[in-house]
């Protein structure tokens, strides 16, 4: 680790949320316990509204559970995401129901996002040198926005051109890096993605993107064969670009 090049024809910088520009520390021990909390109260004081009952028609079309009485149904969506929350599952009908519970968490001030900081300063250097700079996450577009949206570090979202989540399709597929770079106007090979996860960088590769698997205090390790064979940083400052200074 030190200095690495960004080719020449890269344009987009892609970035994974937890383990690349956020402590995984902050989702598995804020974020998700929140959810697991609060999921049953949460249910019952929203059971009427619209959006609740979407996301809950989500979750219950995902687990084919059939028609019971109030009590018992939100009982099997409390169990359901509990168990899918156990397994780290990164289902969209899951994400959805985070994401529109976390607002509350962010808006009274009881959650900040939380963001290395290497990330701010870093991002700003190559929007200046012109690079476009979008977020993917597994974790749903309005989840996203409210992380960069209360973050420790104030709203940042001025900084992203754009976010993707799990609707277009999962992180590990290489078609969704495909879809987003039909999305955001520009070849598979015009981007750069950095993530902490081996299987999404190969899937990202697989559809020719660039990528660097980034290396952060808490993050999986990586087996011998996975350090020697992509490239790795550990902050957002080795990346050099061509037009840096
Ligand atoms: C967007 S904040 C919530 C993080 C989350 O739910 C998640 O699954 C993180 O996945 P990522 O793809 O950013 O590693
Ligand atoms: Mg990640």
């Amino acid at each position: 680790m030190g200095v690495l090049p960004v080719p020449a024809e890269v344009r987009a910088i892609l970035l994974d949320i937890e383990g690349t520009t956020t402590p995984i520390a902050f989702v598995q021990e804020t974020l998700f316990p929140y959810i697991k909390d609060n999921v049953k109260e949460y249910l019952r004081a929203h059971w009427e509204e619209e959006e609740c009952q979407r996301d809950v028609g989500l979750l219950r079309k995902q687990s084919g559970s059939g028609e019971e009485e109030l009590e018992r149904v939100i009982q099997a969506v409390v169990d359901n995401v509990h168990w899918q929350m156990s397994l780290d599952r990164k289902t969209t009908a899951l994400k959805q129901l985070q994401g529109h519970m976390w607002r509350a968490a962010y808006a009274t001030g009881h959650v900040k996002g939380e963001i290395f900081e290497d990330v701010v300063p870093a991002i700003r250097k190559w929007r200046e040198a012109g690079m476009k700079v979008y977020i993917y996450s597994s974790g749903s577009v309005e989840a996203q926005k409210l992380l960069f949206g209360y973050s420790t570090e104030g709203d940042i979202l001025e900084l992203f051109d754009g976010h993707f989540d799990t609707k277009i399709g999962p992180k590990v597929e290489s078609e969704s890096y495909r879809r987003i770079a039909a999305s955001i106007g520009c070849a598979t090979n015009n981007i750069l993605f950095l993530t902490d996860v081996p299987r999404e960088a190969n899937a990202a590769e697989e559809a020719d993107t660039h990528v660097a698997v980034v290396i952060r205090p808490g993050n999986a390790g990586l087996t011998d064969d996975e350090k020697s064979y992509y490239s790795l940083i550990s902050s957002f400052t080795e990346l050099f670009l061509p037009s840096s200074t």
